[in-house]
């Protein structure tokens, strides 16, 4: 009876303050399980109707975060003032049962101020206080009725907010700051009041003005009334700090001692029992009051609910202090326990001396001591089984982690294996690399050097069409000569063979034999006019090779039909023009025997011969082992002539016998009425040739081919120094031929023969002299050197090495070496046509265009092939 009492639930925002004061239906807050106590004690005592209860609830917030007001919640929100601890204007409500009670403050939440917030969605904007008021109706004064009211106040705090948490703006934040500041300003009282308890020196500081919650709760923030606080923490890893800084500022405040104590009874004056008397009196009138109280007031409804509760406690109390020596005291009508029920339900506040002494006061001081920090370490131990299990959390969560990670080492291991053996690799590419660019460059230089070779070949071919007779090849010159000299020598020893010098004309008539003393005139001649580098009596000093590009020149023209083809140790001479009803054909012969039986070769040949030949082509040639076989037919032709060198050294012994044995078989296959060494292709190409012959010669112009052929045929003397040599019957001579010019009256010119004109101009066996014809032999080797010195124009053979090495690197095929199985004869190669169809010695490898064409395809195939490699 008499004693007021303060429940404050302070925490930071969303630490459930409000659900602790007020709960839910299922958890009921502490208002309810009040309200609910007190009219269950009251049922229980029978007192029901000499008891009134009285309800008020207000709240304190913010106007504008400037201005605090207070608000009637029970009453349609009327603004509330205060004057001197007193508040005007707050309207109370009587209720009679808890449910009455509890509906009314209901209806009183609805209009506290909420709002929502980051931390809270229902934040509490305000201080809300409700005051629970009994006043007994049992006395008749007025003074008496004052004295028995009592007041239970229970207050929730608006939780101190942290600006980054919430993010509050605008007036949130200015309620922020007013609900910060009124916290600030409570803590600020209640360690003002522990430091004052301490020193007594220090003067109370008037913190409590700051605010009005504070100056409402003036008496209990001062000591003088009894105060209870309710901690909230809210259990979250990110509440760590606000957990951490509540406890260390409210643990102080447990040891806040509350030594005043209200005048319940018997005080005639309104004014507060603390002001009134001084502390000592208090103390001494509360010695007695309580002794009467305890007394007197047995049986009384506050004294029955007091009693309740302190049987309670105690034997909480007893159950948990089991050592001490109250608790064979445990009964609710002594004052042991009377004392420790109110000292725990006071929270240190009130220390009520015992009867038995202060021994006893001490012990039960110490006891409750004992409680309020075994209460204080429960809920520390709570908090702290709470991050015990979030601790096993992580714990269990590293683990996964740990094993996570290990299996991410393992797979990163792998990956660097992998990525090592990923650089080996790049590495090896890299040099791979290198080699494929190496391998492309040499593939450009090669390819440009065949480009180059076909330039110079066709340069070189063009010129050789277009010159004719200019050049003559110094090394088939050069060996012809030895070999004739060779010969000659042979030929001592042999005198049947010593003056044998064979010319042969395709014309079986025009065989004209001269004296020994005119050709070495004419050799003499030859050797002086040597020094013009370009021509040999009027005509241009020609190569084989110049003879075979002539010849070959002649074989794939339409017109041409002649062919005449060398070899490097032969040559075949092949003389036809077109309308020759027989070609000429003769092979030399290094061996007497194979010379006795050259006509039966022919005749052997002449149906190989006929196979291979294609009629429509006018030429065909077709090289044998050891020696070169001509084969020259034209369309029309009725006998081929065929004529086979042989290396043998013994040949040049019989050419005489031999060429005398052959004549009546060149005469009967060479054609009468076509001179063999006319030839049209060459005819038109030469025709400056003979142009300037005829101008040297002073002879008219003949505008007919078949007249300007003799006149340039007949200043030709061939001397065949070699078996195997064939003196060409064309007009252009050749290295191993002494070219040199015919007076006008030495030829066989007659006006009537002249289709028929020789070709070939013969000395007479017995007229030849074995040393005139060496020295014009030495001299025309001489002139022949000097001239192939003078004009080195020839590199066609270092361009066809070329080309045969990359074609044979490359592994080319030409579509020529298929066997053409539809011709049924003889299967004429690439080689067969490079070496029959070649120009001489030295570019006898360069083939044709056309598989210069495919080696140059398939160099530039392969080089692309390299350049993808290189991409890639
Ligand atoms: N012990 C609890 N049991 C169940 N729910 C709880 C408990 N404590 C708090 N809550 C819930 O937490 C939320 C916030 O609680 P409450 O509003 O009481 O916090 P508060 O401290 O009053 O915050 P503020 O200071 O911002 O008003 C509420 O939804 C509430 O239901």
């Amino acid at each position: 009876m008499g004693k007021s009492s303060l429940l404050a639930a302070i925490g930071p925002s969303g630490s459930g303050k409000t659900h602790t004061v007020f709960g839910c239906a299922r958890e009921p807050g502490m208002v309810p399980l009040a309200l609910r106590r007190i009219f269950c004690e009251n049922e229980s005592s029978g007192t029901e109707s000499s008891r009134v209860f009285y309800l008020s609830m207000f709240e304190i917030s913010s106007e504008k975060g400037k201005a605090e007001r207070m608000i009637d919640l029970l009453h349609d929100g009327g603004d509330v003032c205060m004057q001197n601890s007193i508040l005007k204007g707050l309207q109370e409500a009587v209720f009679r049962d808890a449910q009455q009670a509890e509906s009314l403050i209901a209806h009183g939440m609805l209009k506290r101020a909420t709002a929502m917030t980051n931390l809270n969605s229902q934040s509490s904007r305000s201080q809300c206080i409700i005051n629970i008021r009994y006043d007994s109706e049992n006395g008749d004064e007025e003074v008496d009725r004052k004295t028995s009211s009592t007041t239970l106040t229970i207050v929730d705090l608006a939780g101190a907010e942290r600006e980054k948490k919430t993010g509050n703006q605008g007036a949130r934040l200015l309620e922020s700051n007013f609900i910060n500041n009124t916290s600030m300003v409570f803590g600020l009282c209640l360690r003002s009041l522990l430091e004052h308890q301490k020193n007594r020196k220090k003067p109370l500081q008037k913190h409590y003005q700051n605010s009005l919650l504070t100056r409402y709760l003036r008496d209990y923030l001062e000591g003088k009334k009894r105060m209870m606080l309710i901690l909230t923490v809210k259990p979250g890893e990110e509440d760590y700090l606000n957990t951490s800084f509540l406890l260390r500022q409210a643990s102080p405040f447990t040891k806040i001692k509350f030594k005043t104590l209200e005048q319940p009874v018997n005080l005639t004056c309104s004014k507060r029992p603390n002001q009134a008397l001084p502390q000592a009196d208090q103390l001494k009138k509360m010695k007695f009051s309580n002794c009467d109280a305890s007394l007197v007031d047995e049986g009384n409804i506050d004294t029955g609910f007091h009693l309740n509760m302190r049987k309670e406690i105690a034997g909480k109390v007893v159950k948990d202090c089991p050592n001490q020596n109250i608790k064979g005291s445990a009964n609710e009508n002594s004052n042991e326990i009377h004392v420790l029920s109110d000292g725990y339900i006071s929270w240190g506040i009130q220390e009520k001396p015992s009867l038995n002494g202060d021994y006893l006061k001490n012990k039960v001081a110490k006891d409750r001591e004992y409680l309020i920090m075994q209460g204080l370490s429960k809920a520390l131990w709570s908090v702290l089984k709470q991050y015990k299990k979030k601790l096993e959390g992580i714990e269990i969560e590293n683990c996964h982690l740990r094993d996570s990670l290990t299996s991410e080492k393992t797979k990163s291991l792998d990956l660097e294996n992998e990525l090592a053996s990923e650089k080996l690799r790049c590495f090896d590419l890299e040099n791979e690399l290198k080699e494929l660019k190496f391998r492309c460059t040499c593939c450009n230089e090669a390819s440009a050097n065949v480009l180059a070779v076909l330039h110079d070949a066709g340069s070189n071919l063009s010129q050789y069409q277009m010159v004719e007779g200019q050049e003559v090849n110094t090394e088939v010159s050069s060996y012809s000569l030895s070999e004739l000299e060779q010969t000659e020598n042979e030929k001592k020893m042999d005198h049947s063979a010593t003056d044998s010098i064979v010319t042969f004309a395709s014309d079986s008539g025009g065989v004209e034999e001269q004296c020994p003393q005119l050709i070495h005139q004419q050799l003499e001649d030859l050797s002086k006019g040597s020094d013009d580098s370009e021509y040999v009596n009027g005509f241009k000093d020609t190569s084989i090779g110049d003879a075979c590009s002539r010849s070959q020149e002649v074989s794939t023209s339409n017109d041409a039909q002649d062919l005449i083809c060398y070899e490097e140790t032969g040559m075949v001479a092949i003389s036809s023009t077109s309308g020759a009803t027989s070609p000429c054909l003769y092979t030399g012969q290094k061996s007497e025997q194979d010379a006795v039986s050259i006509v039966g070769d022919v005749k052997k040949l002449e149906p190989e011969i006929e196979c291979v030949s294609n009629e429509s082509s006018p030429a065909t040639s077709i090289e044998g082992e050891m020696g070169m076989v001509a084969i020259s037919s034209t369309t029309g032709a009725t006998s081929p002539c065929l004529y086979t060198g042989q290396k043998s050294e013994e040949d040049a012994v019989s050419i005489v016998g031999d060429v005398k044995k052959l004549e009546p078989e060149i005469e009967c296959v060479s054609n009468e009425s076509s001179p063999a060494t006319s030839i049209e292709g060459e005819r038109a190409k030469s025709s400056q040739d003979y142009e300037d012959l005829k101008d040297a010669e002073g002879e008219p112009t003949k505008t007919e081919n078949d007249d300007s052929l003799p006149s340039v045929e007949n200043r030709i003397a061939c001397v065949a120094a070699q078996p195997h040599t064939v003196l060409d019957s064309s007009e252009s001579p050749r290295k191993d031929c002494i070219c040199f010019d015919v007076d006008e009256e030495q030829l066989n010119y007659e006006e009537g023969k002249k289709q028929q004109v020789p070709l070939v101009t013969n000395l007479p066996k017995e007229e030849w002299d074995t040393n005139n014809i060496t020295k014009c032999l030495s001299h025309l080797a001489s002139s022949s050197n000097f001239q192939h010195k003078e004009k080195p124009k020839r590199r066609l053979l270092p361009a066809s090495c070329l080309l045969v090495k990359d074609i044979s690197t490359l592994d080319v095929k030409d579509e020529n070496d298929k066997p053409k199985g539809a011709r049924g004869g003889k299967r004429v190669t690439m080689d067969d046509k490079i070496r029959t169809q070649g120009i001489c010695g030295n570019i006898c490898e360069l083939k044709s265009l056309k598989s210069l064409h495919s080696c140059i395809q398939a160099i530039v195939l392969h080089r692309t092939h390299f350049m993808q490699k290189f991409s890639y």
